[in-house]
């Protein structure tokens, strides 16, 4: 039982990914852990999102391994246990042809099949995640007309909905003002703490989530794990190196 409480759920081993000879990522290993709330910094095109869409399985590595939930990549097949917010999720088309509870709805398929009918618990499920997300009362609302923020809240919702153990999403405040994100930052340390979900966030704004985070990584071209991103002297290396700065996580906590 102890062994399998320590299956991480991604586990990454000597990761490459090149296209046409040019490498975007070199050499990541790096593991990610059940109850984690891990944010990934990096500088434009340095490979955060590839990353992410090579654990998704939507790219293939050049070379390394993955595993999710122990499994290599190629024989996983649960992937309704990861919920996946892609960037600019929050910039829908205003003619999008669905309501709210339809969107939230469609996180629902990867978990039932594509064939299936719509179940009792199908319906219970969307109905929490828009309860968690606090959209409920815009749910008949077509997903066109909604705010930023409000549209956000949708897409995670949608995600959501299959139940997922893990979040992973990929700067998703695009287009979403300062309060809505404040009000996001929340829900989204809530989900970690009394949900258990572990969330993995695409970000470019460290400061704000500074509080709620356990571990930064670092991606360009190469990982930087920083296993203790609150206490500023162990993230030195990464200001140098990266041109962030790290501080900011620091003195973020002495503001309260
Ligand atoms: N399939 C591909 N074919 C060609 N180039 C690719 C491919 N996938 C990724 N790249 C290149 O890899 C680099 C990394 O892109 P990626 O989107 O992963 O960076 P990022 O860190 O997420 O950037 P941003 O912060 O701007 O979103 C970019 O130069 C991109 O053009």
């Amino acid at each position: 039982m102890q062994l399998k409480f320590k299956v991480p759920i991604f586990d990454v081993k000597n990761l490459n990914f090149s296209v046409r000879g040019v490498d975007i990522l070199s050499n990541i290993s790096l593991e990610i852990f059940n109850g984690e709330y891990i944010a990934i910094i990096g500088p434009n095109g340095g490979g955060k999102t590839t990353l992410i869409r090579i654990l998704l399985g939507l790219e293939k590595a050049t070379s390394g391994s993955v595993k999710i939930f122990g499994k290599k990549i190629k024989n996983f097949k649960e992937w309704y246990k990861i919920g996946y917010v892609p960037q600019r999720a929050s910039l829908v088309d205003a003619n999008f042809p669905a309501t709210v509870e339809d969107i939230v709805k469609m996180g629902r398929v990867a978990k039932r099949g594509m064939f299936s009918t719509f179940s009792l618990e199908d319906a219970k499920m969307v109905e929490d995640a828009m309860l968690k997300m606090d959209i409920v009362h815009l749910k008949n609302k077509m997903v066109g007309t909604l705010s930023g923020g409000q549209r956000q809240r949708a897409m995670i919702a949608r995600a959501l909905a299959s139940s997922p153990e893990i979040l992973i999403l990929d700067e998703p405040n695009t287009g979403v003002d300062i309060v809505s994100q404040q009000r996001f930052y929340k829900l989204l340390s809530k989900l970690n703490k009394e949900d258990n979900i572990t969330i993995v966030f695409i970000t470019h704004d460290i400061g704000v989530i500074a509080d709620d985070i356990g571990r930064l990584f670092t991606i360009n071209e190469n990982a930087t794990i920083c296993n203790n991103p609150k206490e500023a002297m162990s993230c030195e290396d990464m200001t140098q190196l990266y041109g962030i700065d790290a501080h900011l996580i620091h003195n973020h906590k002495h503001e309260h």
